[in-house]
């Protein structure tokens, strides 16, 4: 039987209309509107698709969104004073700085120089930390936190499964993989020197693949009935010549056949990476307005 497909564009519209209301209740408890700062350095073209999609969406949740777009040839200490002028702004909640920046800037002497509790990505070391000893202070970066509320939304309880996590990231795989033993999985984290991948992979009752290559798991990998949690963004030759389009880390239509669940691409994280990038902004803004944190965010 094919696997049930894990729908994370209504998934994602589900979170952000919550998000919607309680930004609405947020503004009139506290007299003004949840803020996020975006940062672009250069004008890659994914990275803008992604950046204006941030935006909107900002705006659709009735929040305060201010871009800040850069040169390509922005010197780390411009971007460095951006940052500190931002953290210092009463009414930014939340930072992003999107990822990757040109060469010349040190990714890690930016995300260090974020204030944490604005660190909506969750990228800095003390949220990094804080995730790592279960501080619910810790701002979870998006992508996994996206990632566990499908599964969780999907298997409710995870407590027991055997997890494995394609991908150490700091931002997907790592994150990922700390959010699914505090659910009390049994967590197993891969990377290009696993031996025996594929094997690996077949002692998963939920499989996260967080590589960045093409179809890379294939139908024999999966363990029948297994939850699979497609990450990877590959762009591909489209079927028309100069058209390209985009695929996931897992070969869709052979996992299909053998998954109980599987997240397509598109359509699957990346909706909700985006309503959790909103989701964040609006915790980090009760807790610096000193409100309690709706319980259903
Ligand atoms: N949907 C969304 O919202 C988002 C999607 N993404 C996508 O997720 C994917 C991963 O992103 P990210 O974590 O940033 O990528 P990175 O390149 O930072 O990490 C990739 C990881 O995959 C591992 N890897 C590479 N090749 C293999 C292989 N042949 N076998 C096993 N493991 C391998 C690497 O291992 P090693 O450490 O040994 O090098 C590394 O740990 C990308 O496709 C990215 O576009 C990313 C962020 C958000
Ligand atoms: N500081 C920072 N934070 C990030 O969270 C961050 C970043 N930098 N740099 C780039 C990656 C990538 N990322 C995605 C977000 C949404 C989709 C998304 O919405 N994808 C849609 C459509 C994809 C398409 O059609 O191109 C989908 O999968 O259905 C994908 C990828 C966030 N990232």
């Amino acid at each position: 039987m094919a696997a049930a497909l894990i729908d994370g564009r209504a998934a994602a519209e589900a979170l952000r209309a919550r998000v919607g209301i309680a930004a609405d209740f947020f503004r009139a408890a506290s007299g003004r509107a949840a803020g996020l700062a975006t940062v672009l350095v250069g004008e890659d073209p994914a990275s803008s698709v992604y950046i204006r999609s941030k935006i909107k969406a900002t705006h659709e949740a009735n929040m305060h969104g201010v871009h800040h777009p850069l040169p390509a040839d922005t010197r780390e200490e411009q971007l460095l004073a951006l940052v500190e002028q931002l953290n210092r702004d009463p009414s930014v909640d939340g930072i992003l700085v999107q990822l990757p920046l040109p060469d010349q800037i040190d990714t890690a002497r930016v995300i260090a120089a974020i204030d944490p509790d604005k660190d909506v990505d969750g990228f800095h070391v003390v949220n990094a930390g804080r995730l790592a000893v279960g501080d619910p202070d810790a701002l979870v970066p998006c992508t996994p936190l996206g990632c566990l509320h499908l599964l969780k939304s999907h298997l409710g309880s995870l407590s027991g499964l055997e997890a494995v996590v394609i991908g150490r990231s700091n931002i997907v795989g790592k994150p990922m993989a700390a959010l699914l033993l505090a659910e009390s999985c049994t967590v197993t984290i891969a990377h290009s020197r696993t031996s025996d991948l594929p094997e690996v992979c077949r002692r998963a009752d939920i499989l996260v693949a967080a590589v960045g290559r093409a179809e890379m798991v294939r139908g024999d990998w999966i363990k029948p009935g297994a939850c699979l949690i497609d990450v990877g963004i590959n762009r591909v030759a489209g079927a028309e010549p100069g058209k390209t389009r985009i695929v996931g880390d897992v070969a869709f239509d052979e996992a299909r056949e053998v998954a109980g669940a599987i997240t397509p691409v598109p359509g699957g994280v990346g909706p909700m990476t985006i309503a959790m990038l909103l989701r964040n902004t609006l915790v980090a803004a009760h807790r610096r307005a000193n409100l309690a944190v709706p319980e259903d965010l």
